[in-house]
């Protein structure tokens, strides 16, 4: 039976119960459930903490993880990243009261308030700067104001809890993260068991992120047309009752769509529709 670690609270973890549900997976009915058992797919999940799950996929107890890239990191943990997800996307970054600093070679010697201690002194560390981090566990904006430090790192999403507290971003941003798949460094990774859980997630990004495009085209048109639809490998092209017709069917990108649509019209492609994809296999 494969183990896997789910968050059970925060940002993360709406989102990626909503993921295994769309993969087909068995989740927990109500919040407080801490492991359940999905038999028909073989599979346990286990609901904990966002921040402990590293630690646990490292112990190796549990084969793999889903947590954020930046929990990862700052948890300094024996596992490594194997599928981005798309979902909880955030930029880490230094905040700040206007005119205080403006990157991080002016940190030194301030303080530096913070829920991600690990890549925060690793940072200063990389850049030979001597600045004090002090640990805090949430609603780090408040520090400044408090007087409990002079600068804050934390995770920015929209700005607005920066703009609340009347801070503003300065310096180059730390690090970029999203919600991750993890597993313990160097294990096995051709296990079929985690091979066709991650094809089940990357089936899910693939269907979030791509629609089916059918059209008609004149056979004079068709190197246009696929120039525009080239698919994932290749579009398939089937022949039309009336000669000299061909219809095309291929992915494409669901963002592109519509002007994907419009340079079809364009060059004479007629009766284009676009389908959603509810599963896929690559
Ligand atoms: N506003 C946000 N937008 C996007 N991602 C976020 C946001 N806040 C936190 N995250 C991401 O969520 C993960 C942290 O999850 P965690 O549950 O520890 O904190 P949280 O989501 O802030 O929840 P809480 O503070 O309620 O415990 C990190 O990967 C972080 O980048
Ligand atoms: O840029 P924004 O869209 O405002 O999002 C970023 C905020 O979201 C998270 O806070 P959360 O609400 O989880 O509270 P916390 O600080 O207690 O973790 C994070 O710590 C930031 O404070
Ligand atoms: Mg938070």
């Amino acid at each position: 039976m494969l183990r896997i670690a789910v968050p059970n609270k925060g940002s993360l973890s709406g989102p990626a119960a909503e993921m295994l549900h769309e993969a087909g997976y068995q989740q927990r009915r109500e919040s407080k459930e801490l492991r359940i058992v999905d038999p028909e797919n073989e599979v346990e999940f286990f609901y904990l903490r966002p921040r402990d799950i590293a630690i646990y996929v490292s112990s190796g107890r549990l084969d793999i993880g889903i947590t954020g890239r930046d929990l990862l990191i700052d948890s300094g943990a024996n596992a490594e990243e194997i599928l981005p997800l798309g979902f909880a996307r955030s930029t880490f970054r230094f905040a700040t009261k206007p005119g205080t600093a403006n990157g991080v070679g002016d940190l030194a010697g301030m303080t530096v308030a913070t829920s991600y201690e690990g890549i925060v002194a690793k940072h200063l560390a990389d850049k030979g700067v001597d600045a004090s981090v002090v640990h805090l566990d949430g609603a780090v904006e408040t520090a400044i104001e408090l007087g409990v430090a002079e600068v804050i790192a934390d995770v920015v999403e929209t700005g607005t809890s920066l703009r609340n507290a009347g801070l503003e971003v300065f310096g180059e941003p730390i690090m970029k993260s999203e919600a991750i798949v993890i597993r313990r460094t160097g294990a096995d990774g051709d296990e079929p068991k985690v091979q066709q859980f991650l094809r089940r997630l990357q089936g899910v990004l693939v269907a979030r992120t791509y629609v089916m495009m059918d059209y008609d085209c004149r056979v004079e048109q068709l190197e246009k047309a696929v120039a525009l639809t080239p698919g994932l490998e290749s579009p398939t092209v089937s022949p039309l009752h009336n000669e000299g017709w061909v219809a095309v069917r291929a992915m494409v990108p669901a963002k592109e769509a519509q002007r994907i649509m419009d340079d079809l019209y364009d060059i004479g492609a007629r009766a284009i529709l676009t389908t959603a994809i509810h599963a896929c296999r690559l």
